[in-house]
């Protein structure tokens, strides 16, 4: 019997030199089209933070959509959107950050999550750790606290975990 972790492998797609040279891109799409596969990831996140007073998932776009959404319908909390520069309607919290590939920034509406709430980062892949630790700043400016940083995929050699000191992390695919 496969654990969760071979099975998620076995659901994601290496792409050589993707977007650059030298970057084994891991593609997530493969398993977004087996639905037995994608509902057993939410279901696992799902289960894990039952009973853990949750108010908030923060999910980074865009990928972090696609697991943050769900998660948070099936969990009946507020969803709240990290995006790119400009994207966002309201007044905005923002963060520059360095990317494996290039730079970039983050923002959140300043009202996105309630002041003391109990939030879940949630993201598909931990990579150099930045977005997730610009993530992690947002919430805590609006007032609330991390309890976890959820990701479906985690590039260990990448020591994204060093950034996100002084949080807790859960992956479902370590690499
Ligand atoms: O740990 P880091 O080095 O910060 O990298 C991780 C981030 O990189 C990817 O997003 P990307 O910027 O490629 O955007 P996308 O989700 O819109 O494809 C991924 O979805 C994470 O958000
Ligand atoms: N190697 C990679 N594959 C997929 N998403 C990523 N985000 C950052 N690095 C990545």
């Amino acid at each position: 019997m496969e654990t969760l972790e071979e099975r998620i492998k076995a659901g994601i797609r290496d792409v050589p030199d993707f977007p650059e040279e030298g970057v084994i891109f891991k593609d997530i799409t493969p398993l977004l089209n087996c639905p037995e596969l994608f509902h057993e990831v939410i279901e696992h996140f799902r289960a894990r933070y039952e009973g853990r007073d949750i108010d908030h998932v923060v999910a980074i776009e865009s990928r972090g959509f696609l697991f943050g959404a769900p998660l948070a319908y099936a969990m009946g909390v507020g969803l709240s959107l990290v995006r790119k520069p400009n994207k966002l309607p309201h007044k905005t919290f923002g963060v520059d950050y360095a990317l494996e590939y290039g730079t970039d920034r983050v923002e959140m509406h300043v009202d996105g999550v309630d002041d003391d709430s109990r939030v879940v980062v949630v993201d598909d892949v931990l990579a150099t750790g930045g977005t997730a630790a610009a993530t992690c700043e947002l919430v805590e400016r609006c007032g609330a606290s991390v309890v976890e940083c959820a990701f479906l995929i985690e590039l260990d050699f990448l020591n994204g975990r060093e950034k996100l000191e002084g949080h807790e992390v859960h992956s479902l695919a370590v690499y």
